[in-house]
């Protein structure tokens, strides 16, 4: 059986540290998250998300925003957003109704308050090795990856997904550790076979239980990304399941985060991070302005 990582406990003692430090500053920080319709998957990370924001002594702004909002109006939220000295970061939940040009209004944020590195010049300092705000459930995957292997030298990683927010930054992350990487995806040939050469495999395709137990190497350690809503066995009811086939790949994997209280609450505390990152910078480039 492989060790559970708990994701719930190192999110929590991440987030002790982040409200220790909040304690410490002259001015407090503030984190505005923005959501357009009501995507599942987004209305479980707002609920979640706003009331730890507050317990680490942070300021927070919703703005839940109807279905049909324009292209015109969700940019003018973005550049006010921008322009208030009380928002430090600035969360656009993702996917955005397909109505609106998604590429656009991630451009429009300030690369300063993008605390989802999901910005090209975000992504370019990443790709680059270079300091700015790293998206946060890759974030929330390295930390809890360093704490249980330390040096990951030389091990092989398989990125299952490749979207902007996960995949390609994992991906960027597991370089910076020294891993070969590869990089699969929907269209893979003989996905399963490429799993099985992963010392660390991350799965985040966004596809319930795609990952079966017999893809995985023994005693490989397993990140499970996916947050997928299906079907509870008892009628009516629902639960969330990973991407990865937990009940078959905890018997063959040596160390395995679970879904739900695995990489989820970890990607909420390097949000508050990020946060806490960007509103230090942004508040010490002020001081040195009026200096
Ligand atoms: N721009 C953008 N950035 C995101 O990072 C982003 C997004 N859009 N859109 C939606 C997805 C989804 N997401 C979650 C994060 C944490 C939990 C989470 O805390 N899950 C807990 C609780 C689950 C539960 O409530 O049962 C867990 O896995 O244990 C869930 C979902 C971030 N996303
Ligand atoms: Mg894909």
């Amino acid at each position: 059986m492989a060790d559970i990582i708990d994701g719930k406990i190192f999110a929590e003692s991440l987030r002790a540290g982040i409200a220790a430090e909040v304690a410490t500053l002259a001015f407090t920080p503030g984190l505005a998250v923005v959501l357009v319709g009501d995507d599942p998957a987004s209305k479980v990370y707002v609920a979640n998300k706003a009331r730890q924001t507050v317990e680490v002594g942070m300021r927070s702004f919703e703005h839940r925003l109807p279905a049909e909002t324009t292209q015109a109006d969700l940019l003018a939220l973005v550049q006010a957003l921008n322009a208030d000295a009380a928002v430090h970061g600035i969360l656009v939940q993702l996917p955005l109704p397909k109505h609106l040009n998604t590429e656009a209004i991630i451009a429009a944020i300030s690369p300063a308050k993008d605390v989802d590195g999901l910005t090209v010049t975000n992504a370019g300092l990443l790709a680059n090795g270079l300091p700015g705000l790293v998206p946060c459930t890759p974030l929330g995957c390295i930390l809890l990856l360093q704490d249980r292997l330390g040096d990951m030298t030389g091990l092989n990683a398989v990125v299952v997904g490749r979207s902007n927010l996960v995949g390609k930054p994992i991906a960027q992350l597991l370089l910076q550790q020294n891993c070969t990487v590869t990089i699969a995806h929907s269209k893979t040939r003989n996905l399963d076979q490429i799993c099985k050469t992963a010392d660390i495999l991350i799965a985040a395709v966004g596809r319930s239980e795609l990952i079966k137990g017999n893809w995985i190497k023994p005693g490989a350690t397993v990140i499970d990304v996916g947050i997928n809503r299906v079907p509870a066995a008892e009628p009516g009811k629902t639960k969330l399941v990973g991407d990865v086939a937990f009940s078959e790949a905890v018997q063959v994997a040596g160390i395995i985060t679970p879904v739900p209280g695995g990489v989820g609450p970890m990607t909420i505390a390097c949000l508050l991070r990020n946060a806490l990152t960007a509103a230090k910078r942004i508040e010490t480039t002020l001081e040195k302005e009026l200096s």
